[in-house]
C-alpha cells in the first residue's frame, strides 16, 4: 500500500521579504513545508529572520516574492483575519490586559481579541478555557490577574490561550525567554504532552537554545541571513557540523534522551 504523507499545514516556495523602508532583504528564496504532526525548531543568529518567517506562517504579514500557503490558503487570496483564527501564535509582542484573570486571557483566544468579548463566550468556552489551563498545568491560576503571574506561568497561560480555537498550527516565538530552570522544564514537559495528546497539531518554535527543545521536536530549520541553511529531520539537522556552518562559530552538539545540548568554541 502506498504511504501517504500527513496533510500539508504550511508550504512556502521561493519566499522573499524585503523591507520597503530600508530595502533590506530579510528573507531570500525560502522553500519550506510543515506537515501535520511535525514539530519544528527554528534556529539562527539574531536578525536571521526567524520572527519574520514565523509572522508569515501566522498570516501576520505577506511575502514580497514567492508564495505562502497556510492551511490550504494562499496568502494574498484569503481573508487573513479568518485564517488567523485557525493558527495559534504566541509571541513576545502579544498584548494582554494585565488586570484580566488567567481564565479571561485564555477565553480571549476564542475571539482572537485583546479584550474579552463577553457576549461571545458560552458555558462550553468557559469550560474549555478551564480544561486548557489544567492541560498546561496551571489551573490554580484561573482567578489570578495575568499581570501578577510569573514569566513561566504567563508563557503557559498564553499557550492555553492560543489553543482555544483548536488550531492546526501553533507558532511559538521564544516561549522560554527569561524562564528559570524549573519553569523552562515545566514548559518543555507541557509542550511534549501537547505533542502526544494532539497528534495532528503542527508546531514551530523559535529558540536560541537547543537545551530548550522538547523531545517531541521532529524537525529543524536553520536560517542564516534570511536564507535556509539547512532543514529536515532534527536528528540530521541538529548536528555540530550544520550548526557550526549556520552560526559561523565552532559548535558542538550532543544529544541524550531526546534532549540536545550545544556548546560553542572559538569563532571559525
Ligand atoms: N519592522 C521592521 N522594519 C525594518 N526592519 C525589520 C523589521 N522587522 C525586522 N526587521 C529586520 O529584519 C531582520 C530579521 O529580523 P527578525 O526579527 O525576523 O530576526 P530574528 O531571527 O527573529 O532575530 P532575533 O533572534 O534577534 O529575534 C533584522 O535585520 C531586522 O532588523
Amino acid at each position: 500500500m502506498a504511504h501517504r504523507s500527513p496533510r500539508l499545514v504550511a508550504a512556502l516556495e521561493g519566499v522573499g521579504v524585503r523591507r520597503a523602508t530600508t530595502d533590506q532583504l530579510i528573507l531570500d528564496g525560502v522553500d519550506w513545508s510543515v506537515r501535520a504532526g511535525e514539530h519544528w525548531a527554528l534556529l539562527g543568529a539574531n536578525g536571521a529572520g526567524k520572527t519574520t518567517l514565523l509572522r508569515l506562517l501566522g498570516a501576520a504579514m505577506f511575502p514580497t516574492t514567492g508564495t505562502v500557503e497556510v492551511l490550504g490558503n494562499r496568502l494574498g487570496r484569503v481573508d487573513v483575519r479568518e485564517l488567523r483564527a485557525h493558527i495559534g501564535h504566541v509571541s513576545t509582542t502579544q498584548r494582554v490586559p494585565q488586570d484580566a484573570t488567567a481564565h479571561t486571557v485564555v477565553l480571549t483566544g476564542a475571539t482572537g481579541s485583546v479584550q474579552p468579548l463577553w457576549r461571545k463566550y458560552d458555558a462550553a468556552a468557559r469550560e474549555q478555557a478551564q480544561e486548557l489551563l489544567a492541560e498546561l498545568d496551571c489551573k490554580e491560576l484561573a482567578d489570578r490577574p495575568f499581570g501578577v503571574c510569573s514569566g513561566g506561568q504567563r508563557a503557559r497561560v498564553l499557550i492555553a490561550r492560543a489553543l482555544m480555537p483548536a488550531p492546526s498550527l501553533l507558532l511559538l516565538d521564544e516561549p522560554f525567554n527569561a524562564l528559570d530552570l524549573p519553569s523552562r522544564e515545566d514548559l518543555i514537559d507541557a509542550l511534549h504532552r501537547l505533542a502526544v495528546t494532539r497528534p495532528d497539531l503542527a508546531t514551530v518554535t523559535v529558540t536560541h537554545h537547543l537545551e530548550e527543545l522538547p523531545p517531541s521536536t521532529t524537525h529543524a530549520l536553520l536560517l542564516r541571513e534570511g536564507r535556509v541553511q539547512s532543514g529536515g529531520p532534527a536528528a540530521e539537522v541538529l548536528s555540530s557540523e550544520r550548526l557550526t556552518r549556520c552560526f559561523g562559530r565552532a559548535i558542538e552538539v550532543t544529544s541524550q534522551d531526546g534532549r540536545w545540548l550545544a556548546r560553542s568554541g572559538r569563532a571559525v
